[in-house]
């Protein structure tokens, strides 16, 4: 069983992976931030990191999907379709030529087809999206207090922030490659409070167990 977490910046999908993955008994695959030292060039220079910063992380992503696909069962932090996401909203923002955006869409395209298991299986068996609002994600965003993405120190964030909150409600609706189902973490506070964190795990122990998967 492969299940994959998506969702914004500081929306909890590396706490849930945490979470879930513990529940289960399987694995978990992290996403690569506080080791990535292509991340606070970036924030710094969006302009002139973006497509190095997107090559980084499709390379870490595939690598890390390959030894998830070595094991039956594991928890991914972040689906390869959100870096996809991540990078044509850069690209609409001036942040990507035509041409870089070209060349990481055939990149990815020839990449997703040389995964061991194109044959059979090219998806995760359940994406848990987690919808976050804007004030709950920045409260978030402060309380892991990554420097890089406070937006009193650059101000542009804030409009990088809501491009992100607006399309990623149409990526998940859009969103066909798997069965899915979305959390609301506004409300729920799975990484404190241990009565919302069983709330959580049934959720998605429901949808797993609807789907045969568990
Ligand atoms: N539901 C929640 N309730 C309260 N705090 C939360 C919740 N989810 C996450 N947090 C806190 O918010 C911060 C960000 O969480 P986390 O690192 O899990 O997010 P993420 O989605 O993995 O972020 P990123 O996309 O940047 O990697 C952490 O300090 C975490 O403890
Ligand atoms: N530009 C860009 N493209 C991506 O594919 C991508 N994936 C994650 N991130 C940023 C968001 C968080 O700050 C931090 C942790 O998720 O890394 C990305 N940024």
């Amino acid at each position: 069983m492969m299940i994959v977490l998506s969702g914004m910046i500081g929306a909890g999908k590396s706490s849930l992976t945490t979470i879930l993955a513990e529940h289960l008994g399987t694995q978990a695959f992290y996403e690569q931030v506080d080791d990535n030292p292509v991340l606070p060039l970036f924030y710094a220079d969006p302009k002139k990191y973006a497509f190095l910063l997107q090559i980084y992380f499709l390379n870490k992503r595939f690598a890390s999907i390959k030894r998830a696909l070595a094991d039956d069962n594991n928890v991914l932090d972040r689906s390869i379709y959100e870096d996809s996401l991540f990078f044509h909203i850069n690209a609409d923002m001036g942040r990507a030529t035509e041409q870089e955006v070209q060349v990481y869409d055939e990149l990815l395209d020839n990449m997703m087809e040389e995964l061991p298991y194109a044959a059979h299986k090219k998806a995760p068996d359940l994406l848990v999206h987690l919808e976050i609002s804007y004030d709950k994600m920045l409260e978030h965003i402060k309380k892991r207090g990554r420097s890089y993405e406070q937006p009193e120190n650059d101000s542009s964030l804030v409009g990088y922030y809501h491009n992100l909150l607006d399309r990623y409600d149409a990526w998940y609706q859009n969103y066909n490659y798997s069965p899915k189902m979305q959390i609301n973490c506004d409300q729920l506070d799975f990484v404190d409070n241990p009565v919302d964190r069983q709330k959580v795990l049934a959720l998605i122990d429901e949808q797993l167990k609807k789907r045969g998967t568990l």
